[in-house]
């Protein structure tokens, strides 16, 4: 009898807090700023019940977002792709109206904002000041363009120990490894050097501890999509616990480097005779320090400040760049031998010719960087990209005369714009060389040709060149400052696994897995052996 009434209590207890999950939840959905009701909605349609049935559609967006794109986008039309499992409806802009978008101000239409609510920014990221006014964002698009040279030094003495490490030295046999798993280990040390530099770049407690702040971020921002706004303060805090822990953890080690790095330049500033030798270290801890001062921003120039705001570009650096390294590792192994031959063939060549990695050298591997251009349009991570929050609290009014108001989302077509075949011939193949032809066409001309040639189409065709077809980092004043090391980085990383191992082909790609509007990487196994000496461009590469 007691056992029976405190099964009941139990199952009373969990049926209030299923009722007050879903109206709250639903709730929410219907009081959350939504898009005008006068433009075409995909999904099963605008009401109760069909936003409901939208809410629980885990795997339609993909569908819903090809379909609205052939229908609307492509008659200039905007069009809202609907709300799933806690994710805001976006209002989704054809590419004819894209340069309205960027043009206008932060003021009325804020990345900030956007990404504040996407990545919940009340809770993931240690304080919300951190997201608020992303300040790293605005160090790392001053500082590193201009910090190219010191940065690929830094990573030639990087990339074969990241490669090392995680590939091995087994010259007998071969070593199955997964391609995810292999960029998730090798990726955050890369980054970190660019971050904090050498030492802590190979710490593996220090890495890990940032590896598991990225996680948490991804949990928490997951889990707060699914519960209702009310409950948020209480269980956001509570989960914030988890990134705060880890960001404590990586702050052992970042801390005492930051302390020390601001000692050592505020001496140097000082001409300390003890510091005319030394030179100051290209890093984001160095850029964070010099422009915090510059700017008169001292806030930003406070180690524990610095410390924090290492996380979020970790966040935004490590699973996009491991998720595109997958996918061009992926297509790389499954096209044909040749496209494997050409890219050693392009490597070797270069480093030859350069004595090692330079920055020229980088920008004459035309082969590698259509091969992960291509790859990043052949195999989108994402649906949409670029989102925008309406904040000016009157709205905004869109060129196609619809009113817009506060708080709306907005987002670009992705993934249906890289798989367009008005825009891309053979737009479901992987053509590794779909944008290195033209260049080899053009280096291989005679200098009175090569007056006469258009060289302005050829730059627009470069993997960190962005437009409104191409938008894997974005497009306009926000476009991914980090594309420029990304795409060092990468050429780096493949040149020497090509040059250094042996691969076997991948049989079959694994299959495509989206829920709501993110790719999951599915397992994908291949495997490597190094080999006995570094490749010399005559043996048949793949074995
Ligand atoms: C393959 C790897 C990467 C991809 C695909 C990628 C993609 C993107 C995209 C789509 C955006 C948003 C652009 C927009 O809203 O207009 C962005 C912004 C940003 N990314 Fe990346 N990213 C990558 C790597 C990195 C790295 C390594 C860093 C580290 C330095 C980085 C730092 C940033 C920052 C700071 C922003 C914000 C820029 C702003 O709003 O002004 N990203 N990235």
């Amino acid at each position: 009898m007691v056992g029976d009434e405190s099964l009941l209590s139990l199952r009373v207890v969990a049926g209030a807090i299923a009722t007050y999950w879903v109206t709250a939840t639903l709730y929410h959905l219907f009081n959350t700023q939504q898009p005008p009701t006068s433009i075409p909605w995909l999904g099963y349609g605008k009401g109760w019940v069909a936003s409901s049935r939208n809410f629980f559609a885990l795997t339609k967006s993909k569908e819903w977002l090809l379909a609205g794109y052939e229908k609307y986008s492509k008659k200039n039309k905007i069009f809202v792709l609907p709300a799933t499992l806690g994710m805001r409806a976006e209002i989704v802009i054809p590419r004819a109206q894209m340069s309205w978008m960027f043009d206008q101000p932060d003021s009325v239409l804020s990345t900030s904002a956007a990404r504040y609510e996407i990545l919940q920014g009340d809770y993931c990221f240690v304080e919300p000041i951190i997201l608020r006014d992303p300040y790293h964002e605005h160090v790392v698009h001053k500082n590193l363009v201009r910090n190219l040279n010191a940065i690929i030094s830094d990573l030639a003495k990087e990339v074969p120990v990241a490669v090392q490490t995680i590939c091995g030295m087994d010259m007998e046999s071969w070593t199955k490894v997964e391609v995810m798993d292999v960029f998730m280990k090798m990726i955050p040390s890369l980054t970190n050097r660019m971050l904090v530099g050498p030492t802590l770049c190979r710490e593996p407690k220090y890495l890990d501890a940032v590896l598991s702040f990225t996680t948490d971020v991804i949990r928490t921002q997951t889990i707060l999509f699914l519960l209702p706004k009310a409950i948020h303060p209480l269980v956001g805090s509570l989960l914030s616990l988890a990134s705060k822990y880890h960001y404590w953890l990586s702050s052992r080690f970042t801390l005492p480097l930051i302390r020390k790095r601001l000692e050592d330049l505020r001496k140097k500033d000082a001409e300390d005779s003890e510091y005319n030798a030394w030179e100051e270290p290209h890093d984001f801890v160095t850029w964070s320090y010099r422009t915090a001062m510059a700017e008169g921003r001292l806030d930003e120039a406070l180690p524990v400040r610095i410390a924090k705001r290492i996380m979020p570009l970790n966040f935004a650096a490590i699973h996009t760049t491991s998720l595109t390294a997958y996918e061009t590792m992926i297509n790389v192994l499954s096209a044909d031998p040749s496209v494997i031959e050409s890219l050693r063939e392009e490597a070797y060549r270069v480093l030859q010719e350069e004595g090692g990695w330079t920055k020229q050298g980088l920008s004459r591997m035309h082969r590698m960087d259509s091969a992960i251009r291509e790859s990043q349009r052949a195999s989108p991570i994402a649906l949409t990209f670029i989102h925008r929050k309406v904040v000016t609290k009157e709205g905004i009014v869109t060129p196609e005369g619809v009113h817009v108001k506060y708080g709306a989302l907005l987002s670009c077509p992705w993934t249906p714009l890289a798989l367009d075949g008005d825009i891309h011939t053979d737009a479901a193949k992987f053509d590794a060389f779909r944008y290195s032809r033209a260049r080899e066409e053009y280096d291989a001309m005679k200098p009175e040709k090569k007056e006469k040639a258009d060289t302005l189409k050829l730059k627009q065709t470069g993997l960190v060149t962005t437009s409104d077809s191409h938008l894997p980092f974005g497009h306009g004043r926000h476009a991914c400052p980090g594309r420029f090391f990304v795409s060092h980085e990468l050429k780096m990383i493949f040149a020497h696994m090509l040059l250094n191992y042996d691969f076997k082909p991948l049989e079959e790609k694994p299959k495509k897995f989206w829920v709501v509007r993110f790719q999951v990487p599915l397992a994908a196994y291949i495997e490597v052996k190094r080999r006995r000496t570094a490749w010399q461009g005559t043996e048949r590469a793949l074995v």
